[in-house]
């Protein structure tokens, strides 16, 4: 079986600790996939590596039949789309919304003196369409609010048609609309078979878009769980995970988790 993502026994250390430790994690052609865990865990960190922005200390990370350390990773990157908190702290607040998707052919932000396709044109306007920004098209990014700026990303990070689509905490700062229209957008996109593999780091089980097939569980830089999203969000992994005791719930095809209800203690009968 070919992976689109074949880590062995990835660790990332820095300094006296392992931020990632001994991760070993396969995505299939098809698969979409949420990573959950506490802050800390390393979800961001594996990100890093899984984008070819890192390189592990130890083990062996192959990304789309290339190796880290074997492969140009300039040649790789465009392969792959990555949307985070960090690359949104690039674009510069005056870039028109629209060259904000366009530059991502070249893996640049702020457009200089590159000239651009009409195909690339059309293709990212058709993109700030899918995720419903069009009318922002001639607006700078600094203007956007925090929901606008995030479906913006996400139409940077397909620009370039990629294999591999990364997402770190896309619902982040949004409002419960923001993050229902998100969480809508993005299963629409796990729906779609064209669309690339998917991996999606969030803090709530509540923006899980239907649609996603896998959860990884991480829990101190290590894989707590992985698997089928079935068999991996139950109450017992997710309170271990999180160090704390929690009931999962599904209603449809979401689902939500809270703090388990503790049953009152029962009375020994009455005191006179
Ligand atoms: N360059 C670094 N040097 C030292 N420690 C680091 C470095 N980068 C990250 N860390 C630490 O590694 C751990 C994992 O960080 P990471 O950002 O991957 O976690 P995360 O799961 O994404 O967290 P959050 O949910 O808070 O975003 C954290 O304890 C962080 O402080």
């Amino acid at each position: 079986m070919t992976w689109v993502l074949d880590l062995e026994n990835v660790s990332v250390r820095r300094g006296e600790k392992n931020i990632l430790d001994d991760v070993s994690w396969q995505i299939a052609e098809g698969e979409r996939w949420v990573i959950l865990g506490r802050n800390g865990a390393g979800k961001t960190t594996l990100l890093q590596i899984a984008s070819a922005r890192m390189h592990p200390t130890k083990g062996v990370a192959k990304i789309l039949d290339t190796q880290l350390g074997k492969v140009d990773v300039f040649e790789l990157r465009p392969r792959i789309g990555l949307a985070s908190a960090a690359l949104a702290d690039r674009i510069p607040a005056s870039e028109v919304v629209s060259d904000v998707v366009l530059t991502a052919a070249y893996a640049v932000t702020g457009r200089w003196r590159e000239s651009y396709e009409d195909l690339d044109v059309s293709r990212a306007t058709d993109l700030l369409a899918a995720f419903g920004v069009d009318h922002l098209a001639d607006r700078r990014f600094g203007t956007l609010s925090e929901g606008e700026r995030k479906r913006v990303q996400i139409a940077r990070a397909l620009m370039t048609d990629p294999e591999l689509l990364l997402l770190d905490e896309p619902a982040a700062g949004l409002d419960l609309g923001g993050r229902e229209e998100l969480v809508g957008a993005l299963s629409e996109l796990a729906a779609y078979p064209q669309s690339p593999v998917l991996v999606l780091v969030t803090h709530h089980v509540e923006e899980i878009p239907p649609g996603f097939t896998h959860v990884m569980l991480m829990r101190d830089g290590g894989v707590h769980t992985a698997g089928p999203i079935a068999e991996v969000l139950t109450d017992e992994h997710l309170s271990e995970a999180f160090g704390l005791p929690l009931e999962v719930s599904r209603t449809g095809d979401r689902w939500s988790a809270r703090a388990a209800q503790v049953e009152p203690a029962r009375s020994g009968g009455h005191a006179d």
